[in-house]
């Protein structure tokens, strides 16, 4: 099985990337949707999210996220340390997951696929790429976040440069470049492989 993992920055459109291969048959495991599931629910991370941050970080509803938004995307050295406590459940958890799956491609979808370290566990790293102006107006558009929080989110993340010379294929989401006949361009060369 080829293990595909797809990376790009905040509103570069991974996770339309990631549908597109969904209708396609390919099984993609959200690392944002999943992550948020297991701090909600490992006693693991709840326990170490709590000795960091005091029993504020979780609400009756669950993990408190605007709080543990503030605090990681505004410390580089709170950003780590709450990554080296999801992140290897979460890897965990993608191992697990990959076990189940049966077809002869499978995907990761994340923002932050090189600084997680989940690269090591995929087989081709593929880099969905718009520029940052597009990817701001297409948060802005999208989530109820400002300006200022969304270049905080992109300053917290590895630069486009270092991500594109990093991956192993790219997609060009920049409005300029139809997605789908590029999603179709890489089932081709992935079968190549
Ligand atoms: C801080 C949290 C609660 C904010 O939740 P919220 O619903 O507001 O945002 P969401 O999860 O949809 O993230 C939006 C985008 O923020 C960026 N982002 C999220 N986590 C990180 C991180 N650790 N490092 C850099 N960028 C990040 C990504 O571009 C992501 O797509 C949440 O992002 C979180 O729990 N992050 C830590 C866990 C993590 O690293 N998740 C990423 C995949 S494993
Ligand atoms: N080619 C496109 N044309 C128009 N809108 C687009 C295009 N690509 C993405 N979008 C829109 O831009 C927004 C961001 O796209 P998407 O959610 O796929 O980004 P993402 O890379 O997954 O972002 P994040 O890391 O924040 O989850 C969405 O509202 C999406 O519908």
């Amino acid at each position: 099985m080829i293990k595909i993992g797809i990376t790009g920055g905040i509103g570069s459109g991974k996770s339309v990337v990631a549908s597109l291969l969904a209708l396609s048959g390919v099984p993609v495991y959200i690392a944002d949707e999943e992550s948020k599931w297991l701090t909600n629910n490992s006693p693991v991370i709840r326990e170490k999210l709590t000795a960091l941050f005091g029993p504020e970080i979780y609400t009756n509803e669950g993990l408190n996220k605007k709080l543990l938004a503030s605090h990681i995307f505004n410390n580089p050295k709170q950003l780590q340390q709450v990554n080296q406590i999801i992140h290897p459940e979460v890897n965990r958890h993608f191992s697990a997951w990959v076990e189940r799956q049966t077809s002869p491609l499978c995907a990761i979808e994340s923002a932050i696929l090189f600084e997680s370290g989940f690269y090591k566990v995929v087989d081709i790293s593929l880099m969905v790429y718009a520029p940052r102006e597009l990817r701001i107006e297409r948060a802005l558009g999208r989530d109820s976040a400002s300006r200022e929080e969304i270049e905080r989110r992109i300053n917290s993340q590895m630069s486009d440069e270092e991500k594109k010379d990093r991956s192993d294929y790219v997609i060009y989401n920049d409005n300029r470049q139809a997605l789908i006949p590029q999603v179709g361009k890489l089932l081709c060369w992935l079968q190549s492989q």
